[in-house]
């Protein structure tokens, strides 16, 4: 019998918890569909080993996981301390040393990673360390040593971030570092860039001129973080394959209080434009010391699969968490309850409008039969994965197969809502043939049974790129053959 399959995507971030034995594989078996690489943190060798984990992992699993590499950007960050944490009183001096030896930190200071930032404060500012969870107040500049006061207390630990409160302490967004590292991630192959504090369109241009000379096909992903990125949000968009509501750094730049309006926003606008959204950052945080989510936790991730998000991401829960496999386990359960309590019909009114390609024009009748006559699934024959991108961008019941002979344009469909990849290989088929030999394989694995309707799209002989152009209606006869559709 057909499984119920989730249809949002899940993003899992690598690290140190994830490299203890057993850990990769049961993420997995969870349903994990990408795991992400930050290479802010650690050597940029551990993460390439981790690329290496995943493959085999993915190996022993028979599935197909895709990998996104999120590179640092311009973020400012504190070093690390001798003992690797701290905990600091409301009250207390701690001052922020900019020296490029400085000493490991301590209760009393810790060093910055960016030398500048002595000349970019004032007495008055309040800095905000990991995502705002620790605030400091600027006293006064003393050379290289920034003398702070403790305005909450917490706990802070190596490499965090730090922000000025209102923004205005980023720098460009493609680092020297960010340009070496597009060079590491096109060596191993991943199927995903990640662009930290892109502040516009040029700057993903930029990035991909990078990938593309590295010879990298990843698809490019802009991370939302920064008040520039908001004004300029439509062209970075419209210059990205993916776009990420980087929640962590946009709440201290914007302010949390407008963070639920933005991610409506980024995700309408991500959608129209046929782009894949991903949302991230502190969705399940209390699983990084717990095994079982807070009520409002459960209610953001839900939340985020309403506002119509592609994928969610897992950060601290699972890279440096206590409890990664729980913090997945309850990502899955969270998306499918939301998916189940909160079906629609398909919104034809926010579907794009300027139609100007036939997979496109194909997508669209795909997604309106479906809404009217009924079908098990649309399955899509495809090489690069265009139509299931048109037809997953509709927040849509239907239920998309992609058939892919061509494995890196699968992975780059893990993070795509609604669309399972499978691998089929039809060069040379005519249409008929090749869904005809589809439904089979479909029917053998159990994905389809006697009786389904479907929706096949694709081109007229296979294995012309960007060819979609038919559309036919079948069912399943028995032993998995199938016949053209005639009554409905
Ligand atoms: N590879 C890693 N090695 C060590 N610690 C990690 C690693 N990845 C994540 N962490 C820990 O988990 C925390 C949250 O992970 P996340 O990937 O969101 O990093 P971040 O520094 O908050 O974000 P970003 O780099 O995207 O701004 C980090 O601050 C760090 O403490
Ligand atoms: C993911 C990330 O970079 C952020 O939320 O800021
Ligand atoms: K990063
Ligand atoms: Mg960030």
């Amino acid at each position: 019998m057909t499984q119920v399959t989730r249809r949002t995507k899940i993003l899992a971030t690598l690290g140190p918890a994830t490299d203890a034995p057993g850990v990769l594989d049961s993420l997995l078996k969870a349903g994990v569909d990408c795991v992400r690489l930050n290479f802010s943190h650690g050597d940029p060798s551990a993460q390439v080993a981790r690329a290496e984990a995943l493959r085999e992992a993915a190996r022993r699993a028979g599935r197909e996981v895709a990998i996104l590499a999120d590179l640092p950007g311009p973020k400012i960050r504190i070093e690390k301390f001798e003992n690797d944490r701290v905990e600091l009183k409301r009250g207390d001096r701690f001052d922020l040393v900019a020296r490029e030896d400085a000493p490991a930190g301590n209760e009393r200071e810790v060093g910055v990673s960016y030398l500048g930032l002595p000349g970019d404060v004032t007495a008055g500012d309040v800095l905000l360390l990991d995502d705002g969870m620790m605030q400091l107040e600027v006293e006064r500049v003393e050379g290289e040593r920034i003398v702070c006061t403790v305005l909450n207390d917490g706990a802070l630990s190596n490499r965090k971030g730090l922000n000025k409160q209102g923004g205005g302490l980023s720098l460009g967004a493609l680092t020297p570092k960010d340009e070496e590292l597009i060079r590491v991630a096109a060596g191993i192959g991943v199927d995903f860039i990640a662009v930290s504090f892109c502040r516009n369109a040029q700057d993903m241009h930029d990035a991909r001129r990078i990938a593309v000379e590295a010879g990298s096909h990843a698809a490019l992903v802009s991370k939302i973080e920064r008040t520039e990125a908001i004004e300029n949000l439509t062209e970075i968009v419209e210059a990205s394959d993916v776009v990420m509501v980087a929640r962590g750094d946009l709440g201290v730049e914007i302010g949390d209080a407008e963070l639920p309006g933005l991610q409506k926003k980024i995700i309408r606008e991500a959608l129209s434009r046929n782009r894949i959204v991903i949302t991230a950052t502190q969705m399940l945080q209390s699983m990084v010391d717990s095994p079982i989510p807070t009520r409002a936790e459960v209610l953001d991730v839900a939340n985020s699969v309403i506002d119509g998000t592609d994928a969610v991401m897992l950060s601290q829960e699972t890279a440096a968490g206590k409890y990664p496999l729980k913090a997945v386990e309850a990502m899955a359960r969270i998306c499918l309850g939301a998916e189940r309590q909160f079906t629609h019909d398909t919104d034809f009114e926010a579907a794009p409008r300027n139609l100007d390609r036939a997979d496109q024009a194909i997508a669209m009748a795909a997604m309106f039969l479906s809404e009217h006559i009924g079908v098990r699934a649309i399955v899509a024959i495809t090489e690069s994965g265009g139509t299931p991108r048109f037809l997953s961008r509709f927040r849509s019941p239907a239920q998309v197969i992609a058939l892919s002979s061509d494995e890196a344009a699968r992975r780059r469909m893990a993070l795509m809502r609604d669309v399972t990849a499978l691998s089929f290989e039809s060069a040379g088929m005519s249409a008929g043939v090749a869904a005809r030999g589809a439904a089979r394989m479909l029917f053998e694995q159990g994905l389809l049974e006697e009786g389904d309707r479907i929706i096949f799209t694709s081109g007229e002989i296979m294995h012309q790129h960007g060819a979609t152009n038919t559309l036919r209606l079948l069912q399943i006869g028995p032993g998995g053959a199938a016949e053209g559709l005639g009554e409905l």
